[in-house]
Parts: structure tokens; C-alpha cells; sequence
């Protein structure tokens, strides 16, 4: 297609199959720099997937992943970390035999920076958050809230021009999710980076989100603003029918 000047990141009709089951059909989607972008859906509904293909951990059966217009759709994750891509998992993945300092300094490592300069970053990261005084603490032993805390630091230690968010608040109080609500928009605010932001918690998702998508069974049934989402009745049969989780 082509003729997109912003240097966004999108799925173009993508399609993953997995054998015969279609996990995502023709999904188009796109995040723009320094906005929030929710992603919702029922269980099942191809979310993880539609990160896994938007962040080089799964190839699009058919269709586009662009990167300033550029098809990056074979580019493993490694790649399109470098490139400005970076994502947390539901699962902390940390390394837990180090301290959360050397969690996010393996990063600046790992990018080819000394190792001096990776933790001077790692402790900028976690300073820039609010939570230096996790820097020495053992990656092992954090309470829930704190490795995600971590996740979205290590993240941030590539510098990403998108950073997606795969169900940060899940096991949260009310006041963590607000306070997490509170920094990705300073993500999306501060550091011009484009969010996408998957959750189950609906609530939180409308309430930073300026354009959010709806999957149900791996296609896209809705997107737009947050009166657009809650005064779908497709959003309503769909989702908020079938989840008993939705706010
Ligand atoms: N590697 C795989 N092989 C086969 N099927 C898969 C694979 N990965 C995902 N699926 C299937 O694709 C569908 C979408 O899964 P996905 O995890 O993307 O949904 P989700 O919306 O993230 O769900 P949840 O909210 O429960 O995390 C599910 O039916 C799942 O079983």
C-alpha cells in the first residue's frame, strides 16, 4: 500500500493460522507514537497472538507487519527489539538468580553497552519510574506487582518507539492498576512512545486508552474512542456477554 508517511507500527489483514485453526483473521491495527491503544476481548479471543506477530514472536500466515511502513513480518524479536519494538509478558520472565539492577543491566549488555553504562541506564529506568529502591533487591523473591513493575522497566531499557503491554495489571488492587495507569501514561506522554495496552481489565483499558480494538475469535469486531467501545452492542454480545471478568 504504502503512502504513510508516520512511523507507526501496524498489522495489515494478518492471519495466523495455527494447522487448521485460525487464531487471527485479517486483523488490521495500528499504533501511533505517544498514544495508548487498548487491545480487549474475551479469553481466547487471539490477543497474546496478535503481540506475539506485532513483536517477532510469531510469523503472519498471510498479511503485514509494518515498521514505518516497512514489512517486518519475518524479523525474529530480537530484530525488532533493536528496531524500536518491545513488549512484557504476562509471565515476569525475569532472571531470577540476579537482583532487578542486573535484571535490566543484562539489557544494556546485551545491546552492546558496557557494562558500567548498562547499570548507570538500568538505575536512570527504574529512578525515571519511581522504584529505585528495587535496585538490589533479588529478582526472586518481588512481590507480583513489583515484577511487573520490573517487566515494563527492562522494557524500557531498549529506548522503544512502541512498548506492548500484555496484561500488566492482572493480579492488581485497584490502586496498583491506577498507579500503573498512571505510568503508562507518562510512557506514552514523556517518552513519545506508541502503547499497546492488552487487558482484561476493561476499565482501566477505556480509561487511558485514546483508540481502542475489540477482538472476538481473532477478528477485529470494534475499535474507536471509549464512548465508541461502551455504546457497541457488538462489543456488548461479544464481550462483556461473555466475560464475566468485564467492568
Ligand atoms: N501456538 C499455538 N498453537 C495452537 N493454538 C494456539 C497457539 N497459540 C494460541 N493458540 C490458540 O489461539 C487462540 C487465541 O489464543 P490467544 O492466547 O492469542 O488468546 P488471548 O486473547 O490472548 O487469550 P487470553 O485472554 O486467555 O490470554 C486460542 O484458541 C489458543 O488456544
Amino acid at each position: 500500500m504504502g503512502g504513510d508517511n508516520t512511523f507507526s507500527l501496524a498489522a495489515s489483514g494478518v492471519t495466523v493460522a495455527f494447522g487448521g485453526f485460525k487464531a487471527l483473521t485479517d486483523v488490521t491495527l495500528t499504533v501511533t507514537p505517544g498514544a495508548i491503544h487498548g487491545l480487549i476481548g474475551p479469553n481466547g479471543a487471539g490477543k497474546t497472538t496478535l503481540v506475539n506477530v506485532l513483536t517477532g514472536f510469531q510469523e503472519p500466515t498471510t498479511g503485514r507487519i509494518l515498521l514505518g511502513g516497512r514489512d517486518v513480518g519475518a524479523h525474529p524479536a530480537h530484530l525488532l527489539r533493536r528496531e524500536g519494538v518491545a513488549r512484557t509478558f504476562q509471565a515476569g520472565r525475569l532472571f531470577t538468580g540476579l537482583d532487578v539492577l542486573d535484571n535490566l543491566a543484562v539489557t544494556g549488555v546485551g545491546l552492546g553497552h558496557s557494562r558500567h553504562a548498562s547499570e548507570v541506564e538500568a538505575m536512570r529506568v527504574l529512578s525515571w519510574m519511581g522504584v529505585a529502591d528495587l535496585a538490589e533487591k533479588p529478582a526472586a523473591g518481588l512481590p507480583y506487582t513489583d515484577e511487573r513493575r520490573v517487566g515494563i522497566a527492562r522494557a524500557l531499557m531498549f529506548a522503544p518507539s512502541f512498548l506492548l503491554l500484555d496484561e500488566p495489571a492482572a493480579g492488581m488492587s485497584e490502586a496498583e492498576a491506577d498507579d500503573l495507569a498512571a505510568l503508562i501514561a507518562r510512557v506514552a506522554g514523556e517518552l513519545g512512545t506508541g502503547v499497546l495496552l492488552i487487558e482484561h481489565n476493561v476499565g482501566l483499558v477505556l480509561s487511558v486508552s485514546s483508540h481502542v480494538y475489540v477482538l472476538d475469535a481473532g477478528q477485529v469486531i470494534e475499535e474507536g474512542d471509549r464512548s465508541a467501545i461502551t455504546a457497541s452492542q457488538r462489543v456488548r454480545d461479544a464481550y462483556f456477554g461473555a466475560d464475566q471478568e468485564a467492568a
